[in-house]
């Protein structure tokens, strides 16, 4: 689904910050992006949802993309329900001027109910905790059918509970054969994906969490 060879990325008018990708997602598969800070785990995802073009080799992405950005960042201010952004996952499938149906409606409610937030539906978006908004984001990345998935350091933050709960959801997206990628600095963190991604400036590794951690 995914296949970059020696590909290199920046921001536009800037140096390249992220060099030397060469690697293969199949569906199924759950990736952690493993980098330090500033290593360019977010400027990775960003090529992969097509915002950053490639400086240097090439990039294929097959199938319908869907995100889960930090929810600090994507934190809205303004009175939205967390059925308004799920959505917002509908948009990306039909006309956005279009107000959403009833099938889309009952869609969303189903998707929130698979994360466990059939009760928030009405609850302002920013009303909700961390863990809850990563899960509507979760929900909304359901209701856009994506095929692959980009969590970007959906653990920050998360209590025990919530991040067991998160798992299982990425778990689940994974066997239903969407590809996931994970972004994470936690060595930890990366040991129970199928694949690490090491970054830091440049591909570092990739493969199995066992050697890939070994080596980092
Ligand atoms: N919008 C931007 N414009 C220009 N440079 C950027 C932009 N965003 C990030 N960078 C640069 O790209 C490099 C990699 O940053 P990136 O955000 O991808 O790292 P990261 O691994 O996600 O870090 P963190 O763990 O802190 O979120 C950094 O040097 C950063 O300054």
């Amino acid at each position: 689904m995914i296949a970059a060879r020696d590909l290199a990325v920046g921001y536009p008018g800037g140096p390249v910050v992220l060099s030397e990708l060469t690697f293969t997602v199949a569906p199924g598969e759950r990736v952690g992006v493993l980098g330090p800070n500033g290593g360019g785990k977010t400027t990775l995802m960003r090529a992969l949802l097509g915002e950053l073009e490639p400086r240097a080799g090439t990039l294929m992405v097959e199938g319908r993309r869907g995100t889960v950005p930090q929810t600090e960042r994507s934190r809205l201010d303004y009175p939205v329900s967390a059925l308004d952004v799920v959505l917002m996952g509908a948009l990306a499938r039909g006309a956005w001027w279009r107000r959403p149906g009833r099938a889309e409606r009952a869609a969303a409610h189903e998707a929130l109910e698979r994360v466990g937030l059939a009760d928030r539906a009405k609850t302002t978006f920013g009303e909700l905790s961390g863990g809850q908004r990563q899960r509507v984001l979760v929900a909304r990345a359901l209701l856009q059918d994506a095929d692959i998935v980009l969590f970007d350091e959906p653990f920050t933050g998360l209590d025990t509970a919530s991040a067991t709960r998160l798992m299982a959801l990425i778990d689940d997206l994974a066997t239903e054969g969407r590809c996931v990628l994970v972004s994470t600095h936690d060595v930890a963190q990366a040991r129970g994906w199928d694949r690490v991604l090491r970054v830091d400036r440049r591909m570092l590794d990739y493969g199995p969490p066992e050697p890939v951690l070994a080596h980092a």
